[in-house]
């Protein structure tokens, strides 16, 4: 594994090969339908085939992978709830009876949960994996969230258990449980993005008038604190644990050749800082829903990105990857399963 902080160096990820995309697209033409009416369906057939560079991508079984963690940013006010809700959504994810578990059993995705910087011991449980990089991040309105060796433990961690769920997994999911972490994601998106940071604060879970305002004044104490711009920098001063390997994530399943469905506004994140380290990543991103939180439409603009649904979802957890997750079984059997025109007019 590589250890030296400073050298961070993303794994291989090669560039889709887009000469492929006009015998998709000549697929897609001679199926039994008439071309183009099966409309967005066939241009994600069209980018599962590309990031496989196969005429036949698999879409079939999707895994999803809740990344979790805390946030020292918390002590200033910025979430309407406390810390220990996170690890209370932890044990619920783990007994299956969260929002996300119930639409992993109604859309088929497999549910694990990544501990990657809760602040609290976890127990040991089979649907848990221990990637705990610290006890909660640090408080990012007084000091970096995480150190550069933590920084790079995380992003490290998440290549590596990305590439393990895709081991039984033809598509990745990913989504994330932090209190706190609208903000990590709201200083990442303005450093990365970039765009001013009152275009990047949101409601998170919800916030009165004063609740927002101390959420705004504690996020621009953290960005004046730090003129972090380079992603690995922005990731270790306001990104935390779970933001951090979920980037690393992305970058597991792009070097893998593979689609990871991208869940809302903390997801997207985290996906911006990957294809910042690693721009080719983008090629591999599939932005599952379009989430109601404040930013997260000029934060896909910012990456060029279209969101394939748009229901007004302003959770997390993966709620919104796991719902997409269909879409992209669908659109690659379209390529698999589905009979030429020519063949059944005989
Ligand atoms: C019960 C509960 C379940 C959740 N599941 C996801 N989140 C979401 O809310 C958090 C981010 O919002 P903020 O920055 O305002 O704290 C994250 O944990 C996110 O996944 C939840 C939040 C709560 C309260
Ligand atoms: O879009 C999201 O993923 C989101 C929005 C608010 C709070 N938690 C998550």
């Amino acid at each position: 594994m590589e250890t030296d902080p400073m050298t961070f160096a993303p794994p291989p990820i090669a560039a889709v090969d887009r000469t492929l995309e006009p015998k998709l697209r000549a697929m897609l033409d001679g199926k039994a339908k008439p071309p183009g009416s099966l409309g967005r369906i066939e241009d994600l057939a069209v980018r599962l085939g590309l990031i496989a560079n196969d005429l036949a991508p698999r879409a079939e079984r999707a895994a999803l992978l809740v990344f979790a963690g805390d946030h020292g940013l918390t002590q200033e006010g910025v979430s309407s709830y406390p810390s220990s809700v996170t690890v209370a959504m932890v044990g619920l994810f783990l007994s299956g009876r969260s929002s996300v578990n119930a639409f992993a059993r109604a859309t088929d995705v497999s549910v694990k949960v990544v501990d990657a910087g809760v602040a609290a011991d976890l127990p040991a449980h089979p649907d848990l994996i221990d990637a705990k990089v610290r006890l909660g991040a640090r408080n990012a309105a007084r000091e970096p969230a995480l150190t550069r060796q933590e920084t790079h433990l995380a992003l490290t961690r998440g290549i590596e258990i990305a590439g393990r769920a895709l081991d039984e997994a033809d598509v990745l999911a990913i989504g994330e449980m932090g209190i706190g972490n609208s903000s990590a994601a709201a200083l990442v998106m303005h450093r990365l993005a970039p765009a001013p940071l009152d275009a990047c604060v949101g409601q998170g879970t919800g916030h009165d008038a004063e609740g927002l305002a101390r959420k705004a004044a504690a996020i621009a104490r953290a960005a004046a604190r730090s003129d972090a711009e380079d992603p690995f920098s922005v990731l270790a001063e306001f990104g935390g644990c779970e933001i951090a390997m979920m980037a690393g994530a992305v970058l597991g399943a792009a070097a893998r050749r593979r689609p990871v469905l991208v869940d809302g506004f903390i997801a997207t994140a985290a996906a911006l800082a990957a294809v910042r380290l690693a721009p080719q990543a983008l090629d591999y991103c599939v932005f599952a829903h379009a989430s109601a939180e404040k930013g997260h439409a000029a934060m896909l603009t910012a990456l060029g990105a279209e969101p394939l649904l748009d229901l007004g979802l302003r959770l997390g957890e993966g709620t919104g990857s796991v719902l997409a997750a269909p879409l992209l079984a669908a659109a690659a059997s379209l390529l698999t399963e589905v009979a030429d025109l020519a063949d059944v007019l005989g």
